[in-house]
C-alpha cells in the first residue's frame, strides 16, 4: 500500500521534527520536513501531503506566548491552504508546541481558523516540567486513538506552558462533544489534578483534545518519544506489549491510506 506523505512542519526553534518524522516512518508513513518559509514562498504546498503534523519545540523562542508567532504566521499567510487541508478531512496532529499552535489558530477545538476558544497557560508550578506522565485515553471520535479507549499510556511531558484552560461553556461543549482525548492520570488511570501526576494544573486534567470530527488532535505530552522500547526508562523490564506512542502514528497512517 502507498505510504502517505506526511508534512512535518518546522520553523526557527522547532526541535522535535526529526523524531516526529522518525515516528511516522516507524508507522509506515513517508515524512517530509517542510520549513514554513517553503510554504510561504510557494515552493511547497500542503495539498502535496496527506497528513500534517506540527511538532514540539520552542518556535520563535516561545516569544510573546508559546506557539503564538507560528500560529499568527499560519493564519496570516497560509490561512486558505490550512483551512482547506482540514476541511478536506486530512488528519492534523499537534504535539506540545504544535498543540499550542493549533489552539492559537482556532483549529482546536473548533476546526476553524480564527475561532480561538481555549488556551495553554504557564504551568501552575511556574517552571518547565519534564517527566513521564500517565494519560487515560477517553472514548472519543479521534482517529488517532482508535482502539485505545480506556488504555493508560505512559508518555513524556516536557513543557512550560501546558495548563489547558477555557471558559465553562466551552468546557461543557468539548466534554459533551467527546473532544477530550487524553487526561493526566494516576498509574491506575484515574484522572487527577494532583501534581506531579498532573504536571501543569490543567482544567479537568485535560492533556489533549480533538476537533468535533476527531481528525485534528493536539496533546501536550510526546508520543513520538516512545515509539521504540528503548526510549522508555524501564525498557529492560519488558512490561510493554508495544511502545505506547506507535499506535497513534499508525492510526493516522492507516486513516490516510483509507482516504
Ligand atoms: N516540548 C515542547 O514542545 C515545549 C513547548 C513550549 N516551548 C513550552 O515550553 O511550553
Amino acid at each position: 500500500m502507498k505510504k502517505p506523505r506526511v508534512c512535518v512542519l518546522r520553523t526557527d526553534g522547532t526541535n522535535c521534527d526529526r523524531e516526529t518524522g522518525y515516528a511516522f516512518e516507524r508507522a509506515g508513513g513517508d515524512p517530509h520536513l517542510v520549513h514554513v518559509n517553503q510554504l510561504r514562498a510557494g515552493e511547497k504546498k500542503l495539498t502535496e501531503y496527506q497528513i500534517l503534523v506540527i511538532p514540539g519545540g520552542f518556535s520563535y523562542g516561545d516569544d510573546v506566548h508559546s506557539g503564538k508567532i507560528l500560529a499568527v504566521e499560519l493564519t496570516s499567510f497560509l490561512k486558505e491552504q490550512l483551512q482547506e487541508f482540514v476541511d478536506s478531512g486530512k488528519p492534523v496532529l499537534g504535539i506540545c508546541n504544535g498543540f499550542q499552535v493549533l489552539v492559537r489558530t482556532g483549529l482546536l477545538p473548533a476546526a476553524k481558523i480564527g475561532d480561538i476558544r481555549t488556551t495553554l497557560m504557564h504551568n501552575d508550578s511556574g517552571r518547565f516540567e519534564c517527566r513521564w506522565v500517565h494519560l487515560r485515553v477517553e472514548d472519543t471520535p479521534c482517529i488517532f486513538t482508535r482502539g485505545l479507549a480506556g488504555r493508560v499510556l505512559h508518555f513524556q511531558a516536557a513543557h512550560g506552558e501546558g495548563k489547558f484552560y477555557t471558559d465553562a461553556q466551552t468546557l461543557a461543549s468539548i466534554e459533551a462533544g467527546k473532544q477530550v482525548v487524553f487526561r493526566y492520570a494516576t498509574s491506575n488511570g484515574d484522572p487527577t489534578s494532583i501534581y506531579p501526576h498532573n504536571p501543569n494544573g490543567s482544567l479537568a486534567a485535560i492533556a489533549g483534545i480533538c476537533d468535533p470530527s476527531g481528525r485534528v488532535l493536539g496533546l501536550m505530552p510526546h508520543p513520538e518519544r516512545f515509539v521504540d522500547f528503548t526510549q522508555h526508562p524501564n525498557w529492560r523490564r519488558r512490561q510493554f506489549h508495544e511502545p505506547h506512542g506507535l499506535p497513534i502514528f499508525r492510526n493516522a497512517v492507516a486513516y490516510a491510506q483509507e482516504m
